[in-house]
Protein backbone atom coordinates (compact mmCIF):
# COMPACT_ATOMS: atom_id res chain seq x y z
CA UNK A 1 0.00 0.00 0.00
CA UNK A 2 1.48 3.09 -1.31
CA UNK A 3 0.49 6.27 0.63
CA UNK A 4 1.95 8.47 -1.88
CA UNK A 5 -0.32 8.58 -4.97
CA UNK A 6 -1.80 10.84 -7.52
CA UNK A 7 -5.23 12.13 -7.21
CA UNK A 8 -7.02 14.02 -9.84
CA UNK A 9 -3.47 14.42 -11.41
CA UNK A 10 -2.05 15.86 -8.26
CA UNK A 11 1.06 13.53 -6.27
CA UNK A 12 -0.64 13.51 -2.47
CA UNK A 13 0.41 11.87 0.88
CA UNK A 14 -2.47 9.94 1.97
CA UNK A 15 -5.38 12.98 1.55
CA UNK A 16 -3.30 15.86 1.46
CA UNK A 17 -2.25 17.80 -1.96
CA UNK A 18 1.83 17.73 -1.65
CA UNK A 19 1.35 21.41 -3.28
CA UNK A 20 -0.65 22.39 0.05
CA UNK A 21 2.43 21.59 1.51
CA UNK A 22 5.08 23.51 -0.49
CA UNK A 23 2.66 26.91 -0.62
CA UNK A 24 2.02 26.77 3.27
CA UNK A 25 5.73 25.31 4.17
CA UNK A 26 8.34 26.06 1.40
CA UNK A 27 10.47 23.65 -0.27
CA UNK A 28 12.76 21.91 0.34
CA UNK A 29 10.56 19.65 2.66
CA UNK A 30 10.41 16.31 4.14
CA UNK A 31 7.16 15.07 4.15
CA UNK A 32 6.46 11.36 6.25
CA UNK A 33 3.15 9.52 6.27
CA UNK A 34 1.24 8.83 9.34
CA UNK A 35 -0.07 5.59 8.42
CA UNK A 36 3.07 4.59 6.39
CA UNK A 37 4.83 4.31 9.80
CA UNK A 38 2.13 2.93 11.36
CA UNK A 39 1.58 0.09 8.76
CA UNK A 40 5.23 -0.78 8.94
CA UNK A 41 5.25 -1.18 12.92
CA UNK A 42 2.62 -3.31 12.80
CA UNK A 43 4.01 -5.69 9.69
CA UNK A 44 7.16 -5.73 11.81
CA UNK A 45 6.07 -7.03 14.97
CA UNK A 46 3.85 -9.51 13.23
CA UNK A 47 6.65 -10.75 11.17
CA UNK A 48 8.58 -11.41 14.13
CA UNK A 49 5.53 -11.97 16.53
CA UNK A 50 6.24 -15.38 18.95
CA UNK A 51 9.61 -16.16 17.86
CA UNK A 52 11.85 -16.30 20.82
CA UNK A 53 11.46 -16.80 24.14
CA UNK A 54 8.95 -14.28 25.57
CA UNK A 55 7.45 -11.71 23.18
CA UNK A 56 9.88 -10.09 20.96
CA UNK A 57 11.29 -6.22 21.21
CA UNK A 58 11.42 -4.45 17.98
CA UNK A 59 13.27 -1.07 18.83
CA UNK A 60 13.08 1.11 16.04
CA UNK A 61 16.86 2.10 15.06
CA UNK A 62 15.96 6.34 16.11
CA UNK A 63 19.18 7.30 13.68
CA UNK A 64 16.79 6.21 11.29
CA UNK A 65 14.66 9.13 11.48
CA UNK A 66 15.17 10.95 15.25
CA UNK A 67 11.81 13.97 14.69
CA UNK A 68 10.70 13.70 18.24
CA UNK A 69 7.08 13.11 16.75
CA UNK A 70 8.13 9.79 14.64
CA UNK A 71 9.25 8.72 17.70
CA UNK A 72 6.35 9.28 19.50
CA UNK A 73 4.37 7.70 16.84
CA UNK A 74 6.32 4.84 16.90
CA UNK A 75 6.58 4.12 20.18
CA UNK A 76 2.54 4.60 20.14
CA UNK A 77 2.81 1.90 17.58
CA UNK A 78 4.44 -0.18 19.92
CA UNK A 79 8.29 -0.06 19.31
CA UNK A 80 10.93 0.38 21.55
CA UNK A 81 14.20 2.07 20.39
CA UNK A 82 17.81 1.57 19.81
CA UNK A 83 19.85 4.27 20.34
CA UNK A 84 23.53 5.46 19.97
CA UNK A 85 24.05 8.60 21.46
CA UNK A 86 22.50 10.12 24.52
CA UNK A 87 21.17 12.43 22.57
CA UNK A 88 19.15 9.76 21.17
CA UNK A 89 18.12 8.06 24.54
CA UNK A 90 16.69 11.69 25.39
CA UNK A 91 14.81 12.03 22.38
CA UNK A 92 13.01 8.36 23.12
CA UNK A 93 12.53 8.89 26.36
CA UNK A 94 11.00 12.33 26.07
CA UNK A 95 8.63 10.49 23.14
CA UNK A 96 7.04 8.23 25.67
CA UNK A 97 9.28 4.94 25.28
CA UNK A 98 9.70 3.45 28.43
CA UNK A 99 13.26 2.71 29.59
CA UNK A 100 12.83 -1.12 29.14
CA UNK A 101 12.04 -0.85 25.62
CA UNK A 102 15.45 0.99 24.85
CA UNK A 103 18.70 -0.50 23.71
CA UNK A 104 21.89 1.29 23.86
CA UNK A 105 24.26 0.53 20.77
CA UNK A 106 27.33 2.64 19.39
CA UNK A 107 31.06 2.01 18.91
CA UNK A 108 32.18 5.39 21.04
CA UNK A 109 29.81 5.42 23.98
CA UNK A 110 31.35 7.53 25.95
CA UNK A 111 31.55 6.99 30.55
CA UNK A 112 29.22 9.91 30.74
CA UNK A 113 27.03 8.35 28.55
CA UNK A 114 26.87 5.29 29.67
CA UNK A 115 26.19 6.85 33.61
CA UNK A 116 22.94 8.81 32.24
CA UNK A 117 21.31 5.86 30.49
CA UNK A 118 21.97 3.20 33.40
CA UNK A 119 20.94 6.16 36.07
CA UNK A 120 17.67 6.61 33.86
CA UNK A 121 17.00 3.10 32.89
CA UNK A 122 17.08 1.12 30.02
CA UNK A 123 16.79 -2.51 28.69
CA UNK A 124 20.99 -3.14 28.10
CA UNK A 125 23.74 -1.95 26.88
CA UNK A 126 25.09 -3.29 23.26
CA UNK A 127 28.59 -3.55 24.16
CA UNK A 128 31.03 -3.38 21.23
CA UNK A 129 34.37 -4.10 22.94
CA UNK A 130 36.02 -5.74 25.88
CA UNK A 131 37.56 -1.56 26.82
CA UNK A 132 34.02 -0.46 26.78
CA UNK A 133 32.76 -3.45 28.66
CA UNK A 134 35.60 -2.56 31.76
CA UNK A 135 34.51 1.11 31.35
CA UNK A 136 30.74 0.30 31.68
CA UNK A 137 31.56 -1.54 34.58
CA UNK A 138 33.18 1.07 36.45
CA UNK A 139 29.84 3.43 35.48
CA UNK A 140 27.72 1.02 36.89
CA UNK A 141 30.26 0.18 40.50
CA UNK A 142 30.51 3.97 40.67
CA UNK A 143 26.57 4.12 41.07
CA UNK A 144 25.95 0.85 42.68
CA UNK A 145 23.51 -0.47 39.86
CA UNK A 146 23.91 -2.94 37.80
CA UNK A 147 24.17 -2.73 33.95
CA UNK A 148 22.66 -4.82 31.62
CA UNK A 149 24.67 -5.91 28.80
CA UNK A 150 25.37 -7.95 25.43
CA UNK A 151 28.48 -8.03 23.13
CA UNK A 152 27.79 -7.19 19.70
CA UNK A 153 29.56 -10.13 17.87
CA UNK A 154 31.47 -9.02 14.71
CA UNK A 155 30.21 -12.09 12.62
CA UNK A 156 32.71 -11.45 9.99
CA UNK A 157 30.35 -11.91 7.08
CA UNK A 158 29.84 -9.54 4.09
CA UNK A 159 26.75 -8.02 3.63
CA UNK A 160 26.35 -7.70 0.03
CA UNK A 161 25.47 -3.99 0.41
CA UNK A 162 27.57 -0.57 -0.21
CA UNK A 163 31.13 -0.72 1.26
CA UNK A 164 29.99 2.22 3.46
CA UNK A 165 27.26 0.80 5.48
CA UNK A 166 28.08 -2.61 5.57
CA UNK A 167 28.88 -3.13 9.52
CA UNK A 168 29.73 -7.01 10.18
CA UNK A 169 33.24 -7.51 8.45
CA UNK A 170 36.65 -7.87 9.95
CA UNK A 171 37.64 -4.76 8.32
CA UNK A 172 34.50 -2.68 10.13
CA UNK A 173 35.27 -0.98 13.43
CA UNK A 174 31.78 -2.75 14.90
CA UNK A 175 31.42 -5.56 17.47
CA UNK A 176 34.41 -7.62 18.64
CA UNK A 177 35.16 -10.63 16.69
CA UNK A 178 33.45 -13.61 17.08
CA UNK A 179 36.86 -15.52 17.87
CA UNK A 180 37.15 -13.76 21.05
CA UNK A 181 33.55 -13.92 22.16
CA UNK A 182 34.22 -17.14 24.84
CA UNK A 183 37.16 -14.81 26.28
CA UNK A 184 35.11 -11.65 26.92
CA UNK A 185 32.19 -13.17 27.65
CA UNK A 186 34.06 -14.77 30.53
CA UNK A 187 36.17 -12.03 31.63
CA UNK A 188 32.87 -9.79 31.38
CA UNK A 189 31.06 -12.40 33.44
CA UNK A 190 34.14 -11.70 36.61
CA UNK A 191 33.51 -8.20 36.21
CA UNK A 192 31.36 -5.91 39.07
CA UNK A 193 28.35 -3.91 38.19
CA UNK A 194 28.13 -6.04 34.90
CA UNK A 195 24.77 -8.52 34.15
CA UNK A 196 25.85 -10.50 30.97
CA UNK A 197 23.10 -12.04 29.62
CA UNK A 198 22.60 -10.76 25.71
CA UNK A 199 24.36 -11.24 22.37
CA UNK A 200 24.30 -8.74 19.46
CA UNK A 201 24.93 -8.64 16.00
CA UNK A 202 24.36 -5.95 12.84
CA UNK A 203 26.07 -6.64 10.08
CA UNK A 204 24.85 -3.72 7.54
CA UNK A 205 21.91 -1.97 6.01
CA UNK A 206 19.86 -1.82 2.78
CA UNK A 207 20.17 -5.38 2.60
CA UNK A 208 18.51 -7.45 -0.18
CA UNK A 209 19.39 -10.90 0.77
CA UNK A 210 18.54 -13.07 3.44
CA UNK A 211 21.48 -14.82 2.95
CA UNK A 212 24.49 -13.20 5.05
CA UNK A 213 22.09 -12.60 7.88
CA UNK A 214 21.25 -15.85 8.01
CA UNK A 215 24.77 -16.64 8.23
CA UNK A 216 25.45 -14.17 10.54
CA UNK A 217 22.43 -15.16 12.97
CA UNK A 218 23.67 -18.86 12.78
CA UNK A 219 26.93 -17.37 13.73
CA UNK A 220 25.14 -16.39 16.77
CA UNK A 221 23.57 -19.19 17.47
CA UNK A 222 26.53 -21.18 17.42
CA UNK A 223 28.05 -19.06 20.03
CA UNK A 224 25.07 -19.12 22.46
CA UNK A 225 25.43 -22.57 22.76
CA UNK A 226 29.62 -21.89 23.13
CA UNK A 227 29.01 -19.21 25.47
CA UNK A 228 26.11 -21.53 27.75
CA UNK A 229 28.61 -24.36 27.57
CA UNK A 230 31.21 -22.12 29.60
CA UNK A 231 28.59 -20.96 32.15
CA UNK A 232 27.62 -17.73 30.78
CA UNK A 233 23.43 -16.83 31.22
CA UNK A 234 22.80 -16.06 27.59
CA UNK A 235 18.93 -15.44 27.66
CA UNK A 236 18.75 -12.24 25.06
CA UNK A 237 19.56 -12.17 21.47
CA UNK A 238 19.34 -8.69 19.47
CA UNK A 239 19.36 -9.35 15.67
CA UNK A 240 20.08 -5.87 14.86
CA UNK A 241 18.04 -4.10 11.76
CA UNK A 242 19.49 -4.06 8.16
CA UNK A 243 16.54 -5.14 5.73
CA UNK A 244 16.40 -3.02 2.72
CA UNK A 245 13.19 -1.41 1.39
CA UNK A 246 11.90 -1.29 -2.56
CA UNK A 247 13.46 1.87 -4.09
CA UNK A 248 11.33 0.87 -7.00
CA UNK A 249 11.51 -0.17 -10.31
CA UNK A 250 14.40 -1.52 -11.57
CA UNK A 251 15.78 -1.26 -8.15
CA UNK A 252 17.00 -4.60 -6.47
CA UNK A 253 13.92 -6.38 -4.53
CA UNK A 254 14.83 -7.15 -0.86
CA UNK A 255 12.50 -10.03 0.57
CA UNK A 256 9.63 -8.59 2.66
CA UNK A 257 9.55 -8.33 6.74
CA UNK A 258 7.88 -11.98 6.28
CA UNK A 259 10.41 -13.68 4.77
CA UNK A 260 12.40 -12.78 7.08
CA UNK A 261 10.57 -13.75 10.25
CA UNK A 262 10.34 -17.04 8.99
CA UNK A 263 13.85 -17.08 8.53
CA UNK A 264 14.66 -15.72 11.78
CA UNK A 265 12.15 -18.73 13.36
CA UNK A 266 13.70 -21.45 11.73
CA UNK A 267 17.49 -20.05 12.72
CA UNK A 268 17.03 -19.48 16.13
CA UNK A 269 13.77 -22.43 16.88
CA UNK A 270 16.06 -23.87 19.02
CA UNK A 271 18.01 -20.50 21.10
CA UNK A 272 15.32 -20.63 24.18
CA UNK A 273 16.10 -16.49 24.14
CA UNK A 274 14.56 -13.64 23.99
CA UNK A 275 14.50 -12.09 20.86
CA UNK A 276 15.25 -8.11 19.91
CA UNK A 277 15.28 -6.36 16.64
CA UNK A 278 16.40 -2.63 15.34
CA UNK A 279 14.80 -2.12 12.37
CA UNK A 280 15.13 1.73 11.16
CA UNK A 281 14.67 2.14 7.17
CA UNK A 282 12.10 -0.50 7.19
CA UNK A 283 9.85 1.27 9.26
CA UNK A 284 10.33 4.53 7.87
CA UNK A 285 11.97 4.67 4.66
CA UNK A 286 9.04 5.12 2.41
CA UNK A 287 7.19 6.98 4.60
CA UNK A 288 8.91 10.00 3.59
CA UNK A 289 9.58 11.68 0.60
CA UNK A 290 11.72 14.88 0.03
CA UNK A 291 9.42 17.60 -1.73
CA UNK A 292 11.64 19.97 -3.80
CA UNK A 293 10.92 22.59 -6.31
CA UNK A 294 13.06 23.05 -9.92
CA UNK A 295 15.17 26.48 -9.58
CA UNK A 296 16.15 26.31 -13.19
CA UNK A 297 16.80 24.34 -16.04
CA UNK A 298 20.02 24.65 -17.87
CA UNK A 299 20.79 23.15 -20.78
CA UNK A 300 23.85 20.08 -20.41
CA UNK A 301 26.35 18.71 -22.80
CA UNK A 302 24.48 15.60 -22.72
CA UNK A 303 20.96 16.07 -21.07
CA UNK A 304 19.86 19.18 -19.13
CA UNK A 305 20.55 20.41 -15.97
CA UNK A 306 17.55 20.36 -13.49
CA UNK A 307 18.25 22.37 -10.99
CA UNK A 308 15.99 22.02 -7.64
CA UNK A 309 16.18 23.49 -4.30
CA UNK A 310 17.03 20.65 -2.41
CA UNK A 311 21.40 19.51 -2.21
CA UNK A 312 23.14 17.01 -1.04
CA UNK A 313 23.19 19.03 2.53
CA UNK A 314 19.19 17.96 2.73
CA UNK A 315 19.70 14.22 1.26
CA UNK A 316 23.21 12.88 1.24
CA UNK A 317 22.14 9.24 0.70
CA UNK A 318 23.48 9.81 -3.53
CA UNK A 319 26.53 11.33 -2.95
CA UNK A 320 27.34 9.23 -0.02
CA UNK A 321 27.01 5.92 -1.22
CA UNK A 322 25.74 6.59 -4.94
CA UNK A 323 21.92 5.86 -3.89
CA UNK A 324 18.97 5.40 -5.76
CA UNK A 325 16.14 7.60 -5.46
CA UNK A 326 13.02 7.56 -7.43
CA UNK A 327 11.75 10.96 -8.74
CA UNK A 328 8.48 12.07 -9.81
CA UNK A 329 6.70 15.08 -10.64
CA UNK A 330 4.24 16.09 -8.53
CA UNK A 331 2.02 17.32 -10.89
CA UNK A 332 3.04 15.20 -13.84
CA UNK A 333 2.65 16.26 -17.71
CA UNK A 334 2.06 12.87 -19.07
CA UNK A 335 5.39 13.47 -21.08
CA UNK A 336 9.08 12.31 -20.31
CA UNK A 337 12.58 13.85 -20.65
CA UNK A 338 16.34 12.89 -19.99
CA UNK A 339 17.75 14.83 -17.22
CA UNK A 340 20.58 15.29 -14.66
CA UNK A 341 19.05 16.29 -11.37
CA UNK A 342 21.52 18.24 -9.01
CA UNK A 343 21.17 20.85 -6.48
CA UNK A 344 22.43 23.99 -5.65
CA UNK A 345 25.93 23.39 -3.26
CA UNK A 346 29.06 24.47 -4.90
CA UNK A 347 30.07 20.52 -5.07
CA UNK A 348 30.00 18.33 -7.67
CA UNK A 349 28.86 15.72 -6.04
CA UNK A 350 25.71 17.91 -5.52
CA UNK A 351 24.15 15.39 -8.25
CA UNK A 352 21.22 13.18 -7.47
CA UNK A 353 21.22 11.29 -10.66
CA UNK A 354 22.61 11.61 -14.24
CA UNK A 355 20.71 10.45 -17.52
CA UNK A 356 17.39 9.91 -15.88
CA UNK A 357 14.25 9.44 -17.95
CA UNK A 358 11.58 10.91 -15.54
CA UNK A 359 8.13 13.11 -15.66
CA UNK A 360 9.17 16.01 -18.05
CA UNK A 361 8.89 19.26 -15.62
CA UNK A 362 9.68 22.71 -15.89
CA UNK A 363 11.19 26.04 -13.70
CA UNK A 364 8.98 26.36 -10.84
CA UNK A 365 7.49 22.58 -10.57
CA UNK A 366 7.14 20.37 -7.63
CA UNK A 367 9.09 16.99 -7.58
CA UNK A 368 9.86 14.26 -5.32
CA UNK A 369 12.78 12.47 -3.91
CA UNK A 370 10.78 8.91 -3.24
CA UNK A 371 12.08 6.48 0.22
CA UNK A 372 13.33 9.67 2.02
CA UNK A 373 11.72 9.01 5.19
CA UNK A 374 14.82 7.02 6.59
CA UNK A 375 18.33 8.47 6.85
CA UNK A 376 17.29 11.65 5.25
CA UNK A 377 16.27 14.52 7.27
CA UNK A 378 18.55 12.95 9.93
CA UNK A 379 22.08 13.30 8.19
CA UNK A 380 21.20 17.00 6.43
CA UNK A 381 23.28 19.50 7.18
CA UNK A 382 23.93 23.27 7.12
CA UNK A 383 26.75 23.22 4.37
CA UNK A 384 26.82 26.11 1.95
CA UNK A 385 24.99 27.96 5.10
CA UNK A 386 21.75 26.49 3.76
CA UNK A 387 18.87 26.11 6.17
CA UNK A 388 18.17 22.58 7.22
CA UNK A 389 14.61 21.46 5.58
CA UNK A 390 11.71 21.69 7.55
CA UNK A 391 9.59 18.18 8.37
CA UNK A 392 5.61 17.77 8.07
CA UNK A 393 3.77 14.51 9.54
CA UNK A 394 0.52 13.86 7.13
CA UNK A 395 -2.34 11.54 9.19
CA UNK A 396 -5.33 11.16 6.89
CA UNK A 397 -6.32 14.23 5.47
CA UNK A 398 -4.55 16.53 8.33
CA UNK A 399 -0.76 17.60 8.09
CA UNK A 400 1.25 19.94 10.66
CA UNK A 401 4.86 20.75 10.63
CA UNK A 402 7.14 18.93 12.79
CA UNK A 403 10.07 20.48 12.52
CA UNK A 404 10.76 23.93 11.61
CA UNK A 405 12.92 25.54 8.77
CA UNK A 406 16.25 25.81 10.82
CA UNK A 407 17.54 29.13 9.78
CA UNK A 408 21.12 28.94 8.76
CA UNK A 409 22.18 31.64 11.32
CA UNK A 410 20.93 29.41 14.43
CA UNK A 411 24.01 27.54 12.91
CA UNK A 412 26.20 30.45 12.52
CA UNK A 413 28.27 30.55 15.79
CA UNK A 414 27.72 32.47 18.79
CA UNK A 415 26.51 36.39 18.97
CA UNK A 416 29.11 37.44 20.78
CA UNK A 417 32.69 36.06 21.27
CA UNK A 418 34.75 36.25 24.08
CA UNK A 419 38.34 35.67 24.21
CA UNK A 420 40.00 34.43 27.46
C1 LIG B 1 23.41 -1.28 15.54
C2 LIG B 1 22.42 -0.89 14.49
N1 LIG B 1 21.16 -1.31 14.62
C3 LIG B 1 20.23 -0.98 13.71
C4 LIG B 1 20.52 -0.22 12.61
C5 LIG B 1 19.42 0.10 11.66
O1 LIG B 1 19.67 -0.33 10.40
P1 LIG B 1 18.57 -0.28 9.27
O2 LIG B 1 18.07 1.09 9.17
O3 LIG B 1 19.27 -0.74 8.07
O4 LIG B 1 17.48 -1.24 9.68
C6 LIG B 1 21.83 0.22 12.41
C7 LIG B 1 22.23 0.96 11.17
O5 LIG B 1 22.63 0.27 10.21
C8 LIG B 1 22.80 -0.12 13.39
O6 LIG B 1 24.06 0.30 13.25
N1 LIG C 1 22.98 6.26 6.41
C1 LIG C 1 22.92 5.01 5.72
C2 LIG C 1 22.53 3.89 6.61
C3 LIG C 1 23.43 3.83 7.79
C4 LIG C 1 23.02 2.82 8.72
C5 LIG C 1 23.61 3.17 10.03
N2 LIG C 1 23.82 2.04 10.89
C6 LIG C 1 22.01 5.10 4.53
O1 LIG C 1 21.43 6.09 4.29
O2 LIG C 1 21.87 4.17 3.78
Amino acid sequence: MDHFQLIDGALHCEGVPLETIADAVGTPTYVYSAATMDRHAAVMQAAVAGAGAGEPLVAYAVKANPNAHVLARLGAAGLGADVVSIGEYRRARAAGIAPDRIVFSGVGKTAGEMAEALSGGLFQFNVESMEEARTLSAVAAAQGRVAPMGFRINPDVSAGTHAKITTGTADNKFGVPAADATAFYAEAAGLPGLAVHGITVHIGSQLTSLAPLEAAFERVGELIAALRAQGNDIRIADLGGGLGVPHGPGQPEPPGPEAYGEMVRRVTAGWNARLLFEPGRLIVGNAGVLLTRVVRVKPGARSPWLIVDAGMNDLMRPALYDAYHRIEAVRPSGMNQVVNVVGPVCETGDTFTMNREMDRVEEGDLIVFRTAGAYGATLSNGYNSRPLAAEVLVDGDKWALIRRRIDPDALAGVDEVAWR
